[in-house]
């Protein structure tokens, strides 16, 4: 699914309205009348109070409507307009005198915190302050409103967005944002809606579809692009029927060092899992026994120091290399890595300790060989494109670093991104139960297992960080977040794939259930 950024959506409206007949009001319908539908859907005309915060821009419009819609079907309503400013919306005001035709109880003024009202926390609050046409931070009165909003324990939808965030720029005050306990947004999710700091305010979401043009939005070159699984379901490649293990590569995994050992196993284990044809480690020789052990379908192959990785000697040519699980960051490994590094003619995917040494040693970087795939946590990032100032400065520096050396970054975190050129893939998989040690070594060794199946290395990176996340989303189904460890998600990465085109439950089967 595409993102688009404010000013495309507000452009997407001017063209909707001049191409297909209809005007910013009847959209403003549209919308409004689908977040209605949704509201009734679930509530069947229960009388639990409902408030509604309207701006006076056209978010407050759409708050108008689903206010006049709840209105004439008997809910018990009250309407508040926040009047921080006399500039109101076109739309705004149409909508302003509509809802005065279906009711006697108008929508109440507010212009200062005398003028708040009296919330219970069983209420329900409708938040539409602000939508994307937010252009500065709430002030004064209108975020203590936002404050005073969030201090009720209240169920609190957020029409659009979450009032006090942009679409798509950094917060300038996360004390002025509203806590939204479900949002429903129009046409697109928001790219905001992803990142660390301001995803928090927006645990749960759903996309309403209100019909802009399809074409604008077909040709329209997107701010990112999320992965879900219509768009995973497109990476897959079908196995033919007589393909052998010859079929699916060989992957080369450089990992480990005394007392790193299983790095290398949850590497190697996950890139056989994820399908490639023959995998061979390659360790210290203290790592012989463990990984012959631990993985008897891979070959080992060992250093010649006991615990450390200091010269990579293989004796056939990998179709794809996973390197840094576990190496540490001591000068001879970091020789080694140049000198493979220099010597690989295909992408490698770079991780971990790698990272650590292309850090610490600069010249590294001449020589990574175009498109391999880096797998940073946040602080392996910081130390490769140094600290930034937030998630947008962030996502700036490293297309800068990825289009500078001609590398898929892909920034691992709760929504993992991967990065090409200025391009941006979010995943939508995953859960907290991940964040356990050991989780991104077996991420490297799934995205290594689909280029050595001929996948392409951002392909493999996109698709890999899917299926890395569906893994673990079906392992906390088993076992939960606390007890999930790196290996459960290795051992789901076969259902992973299984689940790729299993059909989605439906409303009925979850009444059935
Ligand atoms: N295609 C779609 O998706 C459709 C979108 N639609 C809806 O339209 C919404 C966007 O509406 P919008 O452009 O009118 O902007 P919105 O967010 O209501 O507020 C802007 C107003 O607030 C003001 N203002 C800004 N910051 C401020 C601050 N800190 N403190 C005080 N004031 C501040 C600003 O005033 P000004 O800067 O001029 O002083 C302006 O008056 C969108 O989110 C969606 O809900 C649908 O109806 C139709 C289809
Ligand atoms: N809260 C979370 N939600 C989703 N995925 C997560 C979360 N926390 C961590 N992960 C995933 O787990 C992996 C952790 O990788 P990393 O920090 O490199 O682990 P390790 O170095 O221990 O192998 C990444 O793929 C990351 O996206
Ligand atoms: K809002």
């Amino acid at each position: 699914m595409k993102l688009f950024s404010a000013a495309q959506l507000h452009e997407a409206d001017k063209i909707t309205t001049k191409k297909h007949g209809i005007t910013l009001v009847e959209l403003m319908e549209r919308g409004g009348t689908q977040i209605f539908n949704w509201l009734h859907h679930r509530m069947q005309g229960a009388q639990v109070p409902i408030h509604i915060f309207s701006g006076i821009g056209n978010n407050g419009g759409d708050g108008l409507v689903v206010g006049r819609l709840l209105i004439e079907h008997g809910y018990n309503v009250k309407v508040y307009v926040a009047n921080f400013t006399d500039k109101r919306s076109k739309c705004f005001l149409i909508n302003y005198d509509r809802i005065k035709t279906v009711t006697k109880d108008w929508p109440i003024l507010m212009t200062s915190a005398h003028d708040f009202p009296e919330i219970k926390d069983e209420d329900i609050i409708i938040d539409a302050l602000f939508g994307i046409g937010l252009n500065r931070p709430p002030e004064g009165w209108v975020k203590e409103l936002i404050q005073y909003l969030n201090s009720k324990k209240s169920f609190k939808l957020s029409i659009d967005i979450p009032s006090g965030m942009y679409a798509n720029k950094a917060l300038t005050d996360a004390e002025a944002v509203l806590k939204a306990s479900h949002t429903l947004t129009f046409q697109a999710p928001k790219l905001s809606f992803f990142l660390p700091e301001t995803g928090r305010f927006v645990p749960y979401f759903e996309v309403l579809e209100i019909g802009l043009d399809p074409e604008y939005l077909h040709t329209t070159e997107p701010i990112a692009q999320v992965i879900a699984k219509p768009e995973a379901q497109q990476f897959y490649k079908q196995r033919e029927k007589y393909a052998h293990k010859g079929s699916f590569g060989h992957t080369l995994v450089v990992a480990g060092s005394y007392g790193k050992m299983g790095a290398a196993v949850l590497t190697t284990k996950a890139a056989y899992r994820t399908g490639a044809g023959l995998v061979t480690a390659f360790v210290p020789e203290s790592g012989y026994n463990i990984l012959q052990t631990a993985v008897p379908e891979a070959m080992t192959l060992t250093d010649a120091e006991d615990d450390l990785i200091t010269s990579i000697a293989i004796d056939f040519e990998p179709s794809s290399i996973a390197v840094g699980m576990g190496i540490g960051t001591k000068p001879e490994t970091v020789k080694a890595l140049g000198k493979l590094f220099k010597e690989a003619k295909e992408p490698l995917v770079i991780d971990a300790d790698a990272l650590n040494c292309i850090a610490a040693n600069d010249e590294l970087l001449n020589h990574i060989p175009e498109l391999s795939v880096l797998t940073p946590h946040p602080g392996e990032l910081e130390r490769l494109i140094g600290a930034w100032t937030d998630d947008y400065d962030k996502l700036e520096k490293t297309k800068s670093f990825a289009k500078q050396h001609n590398v898929i970054v892909v920034i691992k975190g709760a929504n993992t991104i991967v990065v090409i050129e200025e391009r941006l893939y979010i995943n939508t998989t995953g859960n907290p139960g991940m964040a356990t040690g050991g989780s991104g070594d077996v991420l490297s060794g799934m995205i290594a297992g689909l280029i050595s199946q001929g996948y392409d290395p951002l392909i493999a990176s996109v698709f890999g960080v899917y299926l890395h996340g569906s893994a673990g989303n079906l392992a906390t189904q088993e076992i939960g977040f606390e007890a999930l460890i790196a290996q459960d998600i290795v051992e789901h990465i076969g259902p992973a794939f299984l689940t790729l085109f299993a059909p989605e439950p439906t409303e009925q089967d979850a009444k059935n259930a």
